[in-house]
């Protein structure tokens, strides 16, 4: 099978954690222990989040006297895919030396006219309380929003249109390389009058890239890997209850949260949406990987359910 994977953030960098490099090289180990048996028998491309990641890049660049602009958010985001790209080849690769693997640094095109860019929702970042938020907010001409109890800065977020080097990747897999890429949901990019691509300042959401990247890909299987086995109904109540087989009509008639469950539910849906009755996908948790592909565990969402 041809599997697209999206792996959560929790698994770089627990919910608190420091971000030590030591500690997300430890979690991404983890993580690739937990991934590498599926790479035995499957195509596996591996798509990562880099919120936290690119939020850290921007304070430092935003702090740099040196510079007379901070860096833009495309060319953060080339740093971030860079960075936990060799982070995740070196893990991947210490557990099947004899495979071989590539970290492609991609971009992905966006709509210049996306409404996003005038209404930033994906959160970078540290959180921090409201106070420090807002002065951070006035120092550095952010734009923060509260995510839960907490704040955070916010970036538009643009709908991912089209993976530029779909194409290589398609090769790559046929050449039973394990591929990393779409990383923060690809560098963000836009066509110009001329028809040459140029950076914009985003951060593309990674589960909706990896849903476009997955049909591009004719995959069989979307894994959104995170930290909960499932999709619950009542979620964080006494009633919670796992939603196992399901549609992307059962799915869209929930109320998730938009910065967390949301888009992934929204990935899943338009991956079997469009992918037609053999697309099939998947959300639950890393450490359950394995049973996702064959929905014995997780949430597994078909057109038929
Ligand atoms: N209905 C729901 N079912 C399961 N988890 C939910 C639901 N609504 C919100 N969540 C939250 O979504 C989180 C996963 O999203 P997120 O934290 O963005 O994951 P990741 O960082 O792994 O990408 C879970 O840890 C859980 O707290
Ligand atoms: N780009 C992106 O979706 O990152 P996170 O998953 O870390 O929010």
């Amino acid at each position: 099978m041809r599997i697209v994977v999206a792996l959560g953030g929790n698994a770089l960098l627990e919910r608190g954690q420091v971000p030590d490099a030591a500690a997300q090289v430890a979690n991404i180990r983890r993580a690739m222990r937990a991934l590498a048996p599926l790479t035995d028998d499957h195509q596996v491309v591996i798509t990562h989040g880099n919120g936290p990641q690119v939020g850290i890049l921007a304070m430092e660049s935003a702090d740099d006297a040196r510079l007379s602009q901070p860096y833009p958010f495309d060319a953060l985001g080339a740093m971030t895919q860079g960075l936990i790209g060799y982070w995740i080849l070196q893990a991947i690769g210490n557990e099947r030396p004899y495979r071989q693997f590539a970290a492609v640094l991609n971009q992905t095109l966006v709509d210049a006219d996306d409404p996003a860019f005038s209404d930033p929702t994906k959160f970078v970042g540290e959180v921090y309380d409201e106070q420090t938020a807002r002065e951070l907010a006035d120092r550095h001409g952010w734009q923060v929003k509260a995510d839960g109890e907490h704040w955070r800065r916010v970036v538009p977020s643009p709908r991912p249109r089209e993976i530029i080097e779909t194409r290589l990747i398609d090769h790559l897999l046929d050449e039973s390389v394990i591929v990393v890429c779409a990383g923060g949901g690809g560098v963000p990019v836009v066509r110009t009058g001329t028809g040459d691509l140029r950076g914009v300042e985003a951060v593309i959401d990674k589960d909706l890239s990896a849903a476009l990247l997955a049909h591009r890909l004719g995959a069989d299987r979307l894994l959104v890997l995170t930290d909960v086995p499932a999709v619950m109904h009542g979620f964080g109540t006494h009633a919670a209850r796992e939603i196992r087989r399901t549609t992307p009509q059962e799915l869209r008639a929930l109320d998730l949260p938009a910065g967390s469950m949301g888009p992934k539910v929204e990935a899943v849906c338009r991956f079997v949406e469009v992918g037609g009755a053999s697309a099939a996908a998947a959300i639950g948790s890393l450490e359950e990987v394995a049973s996702l592909v064959d929905g014995s565990a997780g949430t597994f969402v078909t057109a038929q359910g």
